[in-house]
């Protein structure tokens, strides 16, 4: 690739979603001579970041689709936010390539047709919170109307309250509404649901949903697996600035391919295919990744055990497991 195609990326984005250009986005219409497909929006080529000592992505590479809504897992360090930083403008890769709708995610034209939520937002508390989405919304060509937006993120009458005077749930949910006000083709969201309860996790789900069902793409990072289970349609786990797998939530699961395997019993034998055990009282739960073989190895050691119980790992079971042997690639 030419080094005008390397994406240098240095303009910050000092505001969630806002852009830096009257320029008209690009908005929900295939670039010209798109493939047939869907078109790719975001892009990371073998992409390597570093701070200082640490390396945060490791030739890490990742495509996003118009359409997609994508779930980005991973422990904590694991690279997750400091690649949506790439993707937005806000830092630029020490290696590799990142792209935006095609081009370097530094061009201005390019950052309308997205709306961000950082991980952390500080909203200037004297503001009140029609006049934080006005404000945004004039860095936007075009914008969503804002009785509709604060009613779709559950803030409806708080038009005229000052920021500061807002709870820690209504801050996040501002935060996350903002994403959103320039009538965005795709977002990114780092972890938007910190700090919310069930019930304005819950609404704040049907609100990303609305916005995917609409044709938007969506990019989230959640340490809440029920909820990547709840939201994404494709799941990439990250650990160690590395994609570790990419699918399905059920592909995710498979990979791991980790069954858990529950009995009664005051001692077991070694047993094969055992990839950990924990014990909870008199119950003992064996991991796996075959549990038929498992199960004919205990009745063939003839051991005794009472309550017999096998069930898939959930997301996190399975993401752990994936962690844990640290494989290149899935
Ligand atoms: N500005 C920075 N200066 C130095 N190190 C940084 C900086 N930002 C990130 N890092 C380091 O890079 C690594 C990846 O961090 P990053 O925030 O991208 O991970 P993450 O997956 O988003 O984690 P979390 O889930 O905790 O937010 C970590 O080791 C982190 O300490």
């Amino acid at each position: 690739m030419t080094e005008s195609t390397a994406a240098p990326i240095t303009a910050p984005a000092e505001t969630p979603g806002a852009g830096d250009s009257a320029r008209p986005a690009a908005a929900r219409t295939p670039a010209a001579g798109a493939e047939a497909g869907p078109e790719t929006l975001a892009r990371a080529v073998g992409v390597s970041r570093r701070y200082g000592d640490v390396l945060a992505l490791d030739e890490l590479s990742l495509d996003i689709r118009s359409g997609e809504l994508v779930g980005l897992l991973g422990p904590n360090g694991a690279g997750k936010s400091t690649l949506i930083n790439l993707f937005v403008g806000l830092r630029r890769p020490s290696s590799g390539r990142v792209e935006l709708l095609g081009g370097s995610p530094a061009d201005p034209a390019r950052r309308l047709s997205i709306g961000v939520t950082p991980q952390e937002t500080g909203l200037p508390p004297t503001l009140r919170v029609r006049e934080v989405v006005d404000f945004v919304a004039a860095h936007f060509p075009r914008s969503v109307e804002r009785g509709a937006l604060l009613e779709r993120f559950g803030l409806s009458g708080l038009e005229r309250r000052q920021i500061g005077g807002l709870s820690g749930g209504q801050k996040r949910r501002l935060a996350v509404a903002l994403a959103f006000v320039g009538d965005p083709r795709m977002v990114f969201l780092d972890e938007p649901t910190t700090g919310l309860d069930v019930e304005a996790r819950r609404s704040l789900w049907e609100a990303i949903r609305h916005f995917h069902a609409e044709g938007g793409t969506v990019v989230l990072t959640s340490h809440y697996l029920e909820e990547v289970e709840a939201l994404a349609e494709r799941v990439v786990v990250i650990g160690r600035g590395r994609v570790l797998a990419d699918g399905s939530t059920a592909e995710v699961r498979d990979i791991a391919g980790v069954r858990r395997v529950t009995m009664t019993a005051d001692d077991l034998p070694d047993l094969p295919g055992v990839l950990g055990t924990e014990r909870d009282g008199d119950r003992i739960h064996l991991l796996t990744s075959d549990a038929d073989a498992l199960v004919r190895a205990l009745v063939r050691a003839e051991a005794r055990f009472s309550g017999l119980e096998v069930r898939p790992t959930s997301l996190e079971e399975a993401f752990l497991t994936i962690t844990a042997r640290e494989s290149p690639a899935a």
